[in-house]
Order: structure tokens, then C-alpha cells, then sequence
């Protein structure tokens, strides 16, 4: 699907109803298989947690969960430890590109019998279920934490629980802390010291209900939205100040591109204010990895240059997102480098009309480039691609007045 999209009208005012963030939902979705059946309350409806259900409500040797990092890496361990299973875990191309080898040697390590059915280090993987005797297991913490959570989740249910030894510099913690925190809601307890992460074990938990907050990922293209119009009231639900996503640092992050956060009872009010602070922005996202696509369009809608770091897990995401931004940008008119790590984008407002964005598979790419319709008319290659995280996004973007064509 091809998609046209044009804003003429500067003044952004509604109200938007996100779902329940896709990190705490597919951590639920494990949780709630392993642990015992709790109702899930406001759960992503994002094609990621659909695969997640799906997979775990599977009894096909192959399961396949399409582009879900999440559901591939957590679903690696419960499929290791599930006794008498034989599994085929498989993903969409790009996921037999992103690496999971240190999530394998971390759970072979522990007992568990995964080989690679293509190339060593990628999906797809056989895993025979089996009981996983051991229950200390150390792996490099700077290439996901996606691969720490699947180890404490599924450590929970062992019946040691688990020692997750950390080494060298760890990456996404606050993903690694809100796995924690669902854990302590549960009622499993942990400890996270210095570079040891500690998961006591469980049989079972003892509550009825998880209420999950709203996507802060999603929340970012609105902060974006309000950053680049002339005024903006924008209501988001359902959102809370002591969040457990880390992208929640967005509410901090754009009071210096010119919007101010107001947390009301269960929505944030974004408003923009008088404009950004400065001709040029830094910030450092390796706490916040999916946010950096958003961030620097703002910064080129602005025509404000950025200095962003930390963006070393950038590069094994839906698509190598450092590449695909400078490639995009450049086409729009931007001054942009990239390293493996950073991006530097120039402040300039050289914008070029009716430029066809590519998405790469990378729902992200597209969702983070729409907001720039509010300076030149764009299209968007396989727009569709936004199903990922947020498949309601078209539409909403259409009840705030925007113009949006298939072409
Ligand atoms: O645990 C999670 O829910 C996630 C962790 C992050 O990945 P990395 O830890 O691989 O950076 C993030 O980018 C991803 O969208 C979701
Ligand atoms: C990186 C992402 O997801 P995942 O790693 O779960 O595919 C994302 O949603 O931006």
C-alpha cells in the first residue's frame, strides 16, 4: 500500500486512544504461559503480540513470529525449557538476519539442546525442550537486552530461578528493569546488583489481573506531531507518570524541542510551546534505542541539527535504522552522517516535496517519518509495514486532520 499524506492544518487538537505497550504486553503473554492465567488488561493490539498469542497458543513443530524480536528471543527460551517439545522457531527474513547466537550459548549453557537449521548464530532454530539443569549462565550485555529478559522470565520458572552474570556495558536497561518490575508485581522476587542479575524461583502466581500502560513508542510520533505544528493540544490514553517503559524519558527529551508534557489523570496533554530551545540538540539513547528514528526527524522538521549517541543496536533492529535514516533524510533534504554508534544531523530546512519514503520493513521508518507532512506532502512505500507495533496509526493520524491518499 501506497499512502499520500499532506497536513495543511498547522493547529493539532484530539484525543488518542494508544493500546498497551508491546514490551509489557509480550512479557505478560510469556508470563501468564508460564506462570498462570491472569487476565491481561489493555494489551497491545499490535501484530507483534498477535504473534506472540499465537505462538504460544500453537501446537505446530514450526512456529514462525513474522518480524517480533520480542516473541523470537523470549519464545527461544520457553521453548528450550519446555520438556518433550521439539520446536522449528522461525521469523520473517530480516529475523533470520538479527542475531540471537549469545541468547543460544547462554541457554545451551544451562542445559538446553538448540541447534541452527541454516546459519550458525541465526534463526531458524530447533530447539528440543528439555529440563535446564543449571542455573548460572553469564552472556555480553551490550547487544540486546531482549536476550536478558528471555533469561530471567524463563529463570523464574526453573527450579533454581537463575544467575544472569552481565558483562562488559549493558544496553536498554530500563528494559531489562521493567521486566523486573512485572516480575515484582507477580510477586517473584530479584535482585539486579552491579553486573549480577538475581531471579528467585516460582511455581506459581497469586494475582487475577495486569493492567498494561500504553505504548510510550507510539506516544513519540505524536510528541514529533506536536514539536513540528504551530499549536497543539493532543490527549493521549492510557498513560501514567511512573511508567515502566524507558521511552517515557520522551516527556523529558522534547521539552527541549518545544513541547511540554502534562499528566492528567490517566492521559498526557502534549502542548507545544514557544519552539526549541536551541539550534542544536544532543542526546545520548542507548536506554532508549526505538525513540532515535523519531527524535532526529523532529530535529530535520525543525531544521535544528542533532548529535545522537548510544545507537549501537541500531544497526540489527527491523532494518540496519542508521543506514535507512540517512538514506531517507538525505532524499528529504538533509545534511546527515552516521557511524556505527551515532548520528549527526546539520540544521538546514532545504525540504524537498513529494519524496517517496522507502520503509525497509521498519514500521518505525514510517511512523517517524509521517509527522514531516506537516512541511512538505510525502508518500510512504508498504505502509502498511506500521501493522508491527501500531496498526491504528493511519487512521488516527486521519482524526487529526490529516489528508491521507492511497495511491
Ligand atoms: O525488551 C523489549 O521489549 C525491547 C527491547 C529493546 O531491544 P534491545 O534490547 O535489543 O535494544 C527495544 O529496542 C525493543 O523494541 C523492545
Ligand atoms: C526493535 C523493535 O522491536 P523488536 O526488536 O521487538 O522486533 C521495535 O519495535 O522498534
Amino acid at each position: 500500500m501506497i499512502l499520500k499524506l499532506q497536513q495543511k492544518q498547522p493547529n493539532l487538537n484530539g484525543t488518542v486512544r494508544i493500546t498497551g505497550s508491546k514490551s509489557e504486553s509480550n512479557r505478560l503473554l510469556l508470563l501468564q504461559a508460564l506462570f498462570g492465567n491472569f487476565e491481561i488488561k489493555n494489551l497491545s493490539n499490535s501484530e507483534d503480540s498477535d504473534m506472540m498469542q499465537q505462538a504460544l497458543a500453537s501446537t505446530e513443530k514450526t512456529v514462525d513470529i513474522h518480524h517480533a524480536g520480542t516473541a523470537m528471543r523470549f519464545l527461544t527460551a520457553y521453548f528450550a525449557a519446555y520438556e518433550g517439545r521439539e520446536t522449528i522457531l522461525t521469523g520473517s527474513s530480516r529475523m533470520q538476519e538479527r542475531p540471537i547466537g549469545l541468547l543460544v550459548d547462554a541457554l545451551n549453557s544451562l542445559g538446553a539442546d538448540i541447534t541452527y537449521l541454516k546459519n550458525e548464530g541465526f534463526a531458524p532454530l530447533l530447539i528440543k525442550g528439555k529440563k535446564l539443569d543449571q542455573n548460572k549462565v553469564a552472556l555480553e550485555a551490550n547487544v540486546s537486552s531482549q536476550y536478558i529478559s528471555a533469561l530471567m522470565m524463563v529463570g523464574a520458572s526453573l527450579p533454581n530461578g537463575i544467575e544472569i552474570e552481565l558483562i562488559g556495558k549493558i544496553t536498554s536497561v530500563p528494559y531489562i528493569e521493567m521486566t523486573r518490575s512485572l516480575l515484582t508485581q507477580l510477586g517473584i522476587e530479584s535482585t539486579f546488583e552491579g553486573q549480577i542479575i538475581n531471579i528467585k524461583p516460582a511455581a506459581s502466581v497469586d494475582i487475577s489481573e495486569m493492567v498494561v500502560e500504553s505504548d510510550w513508542s507510539s506516544a513519540s510520533y505524536y510528541y514529533s506531531l506536536a514539536a513540528l505544528c504551530d499549536s497543539a493540544a493532543l490527549k493521549l490514553s492510557s498513560y501514567k507518570k511512573n511508567s515502566l517503559q524507558g521511552d517515557s524519558a520522551l516527556a523529558e527529551i522534547y521539552t527541549e524541542l518545544g513541547v511540554e508534557t502534562t499528566y492528567l489523570d490517566t492521559e498526557i496533554l502534549l502542548k507545544k510551546t514557544q519552539g526549541p530551545k536551541s539550534q542544536s540538540v544532543a542526546f545520548d539513547l542507548a536506554n532508549s534505542p526505538d525513540i532515535a528514528q523519531t527524535i532526529a526527524v523532529t530535529c530535520y522538521g525543525l531544521g535544528i541539527g542533532c548529535d545522537l549517541t548510544g545507537l549501537h543496536t541500531l544497526k540489527i533492529k527491523e532494518t540496519d535504522r542508521l543506514e535507512a535514516l540517512k538514506a531517507e533524510l538525505t532524499k528529504l533534504g538533509a545534511e546527515i552522517s552516521v557511524t556505527n554508534d551515532s548520528l549527526h544531523l546539520k540544521p538546514g530546512t532545504n525540504y524537498r516535496e513529494d519524496v517517496t519514503i522507502k520503509t525497509y520493513q521498519d514500521h518505525r521508518m514510517a511512523m517517524a517519518f509521517a509527522p514531516m507532512a506537516l512541511r512538505v506532502p510525502i508518500v510512504f512505500e508498504d505502509a502498511e509495514v506500521v501493522n508491527k507495533s501500531y496498526p491504528d496509526y493511519w487512521d488516527d493520524l486521519k482524526s487529526l486532520g490529516f489528508e491521507i491518499k492511497e495511491l
